[in-house]
């Protein structure tokens, strides 16, 4: 992966560490189902934010109400102080991008145009210019051009700019997903599983790629399964259980929480044995290996 972390063009400029995203009281409901009640959450310039959680948490769902791919039930979700509108094209413009779970390339298009695509939010020649094909559509043209591919380069598929996004190996079509939505020129980027299917060398590069996107000015939000990428890279960790916000904190505090460890592994349920239960199961266990043992000694005689 190259690391260039000159070339593009950093977000909307902020002072490090200060609020970025602030998401209020956010619940989501599907009829009779809370997937997301009442998460308030914070993302500052310069920060790698972790949102962790077992399967079915929310985690999902609450990234489409950051992105206006849902409008929460109740809540806000403010970027840079001001209230989003529920409308992907329009929380891509203030400058939040996505990557998604399950990846979604324009699969017939060349690399770089997957990129240019991704570019559109940013150019502002309209239709008329566009048909006409006057000087400044072809001088916009030509920047967003450069543009994609600076990213292209940033990602380390530079020399791919010309293969079909379907003909990448899996962990390519990955980065071009980020590289895509790099191109929007966000300050935020949210990234859904960046590593599912990854094998470890991809999470690595995957991984370097997060830090040097940071570097760029770029704060980042990941929902991520795999614990270890998330505790290397997160400077604050998220976790919902049952959508609603369970903890929060440093990577360090965080794997260490018993309600964190308790929320994966399940909680004891209501009526689950004790220790006297536990006991008097293990010694009649084990009375019965005895017996079994004699058994089979004497049947060997
Ligand atoms: N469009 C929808 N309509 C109805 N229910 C939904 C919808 N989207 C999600 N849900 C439900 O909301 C809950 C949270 O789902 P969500 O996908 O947000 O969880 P998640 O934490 O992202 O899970 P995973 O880690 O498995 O991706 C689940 O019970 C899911 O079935």
């Amino acid at each position: 992966m190259t690391t260039d972390t000159t070339t593009p063009e950093a977000g909307p400029a902020a002072s490090p560490g200060t609020p970025l995203l602030n998401a209020s009281g956010v619940t989501m409901r599907f009829g009779g189902l809370t997937a997301v009640r009442s998460v308030d959450l914070t993302v500052n310039t310069g920060e790698i934010v972790g949102l962790i959680g077992p399967n079915g948490a929310g985690k999902t769902t609450f990234f489409n109400c950051l992105t206006g791919l849902y409008v929460p039930t109740e809540g806000t979700v403010s970027y840079q102080g001001k209230v989003l509108p529920p409308k992907p094209h329009l929380v891509t413009q203030a400058g939040i991008a996505r990557t998604f779970q399950n990846i979604r390339l324009f699969a017939n298009m060349t690399v770089l145009e997957n990129v240019l695509v991704g570019r559109h939010t940013r150019t502002k020649e309209g239709l008329f210019s566009a048909l006409l094909r006057g000087p400044g559509f072809k001088r916009a043209e030509t920047a967003s051009r450069d543009r994609a591919m600076e990213l292209l380069a940033f990602i380390g598929l530079e020399s791919k700019a010309e293969h079909l996004a379907r003909n990448l190996p899996y962990g390519d079509q990955r980065k071009l997903e980020i590289a895509r939505a790099l191109a929007s020129d966000p300050g935020l980027l949210l990234l859904d599983e960046p590593t599912a299917g990854m094998n470890p060398q991809e999470t690595r590069t995957t991984e370097e790629l997060v830090f040097a996107i940071r570097d760029m000015g770029i704060a980042v939000l990941v929902i991520e399964h795999d614990m270890r990428f998330i505790f290397n890279l997160c400077d604050r960790v998220s976790v919902l259980v049952q959508g609603e916000k369970l903890v929060e904190g440093t990577s360090e505090v965080v794997q260490r929480d018993d309600r964190v460890i308790a929320a994966y592994l399940g909680e004891p349920f209501e009526g689950a044995p004790g220790d006297e239960e536990l006991a008097e199961v293990e010694a009649a266990e084990s009375a019965t290996d005895s017996t079994t043992s004699t058994k089979g000694t004497e049947g060997a005689r």
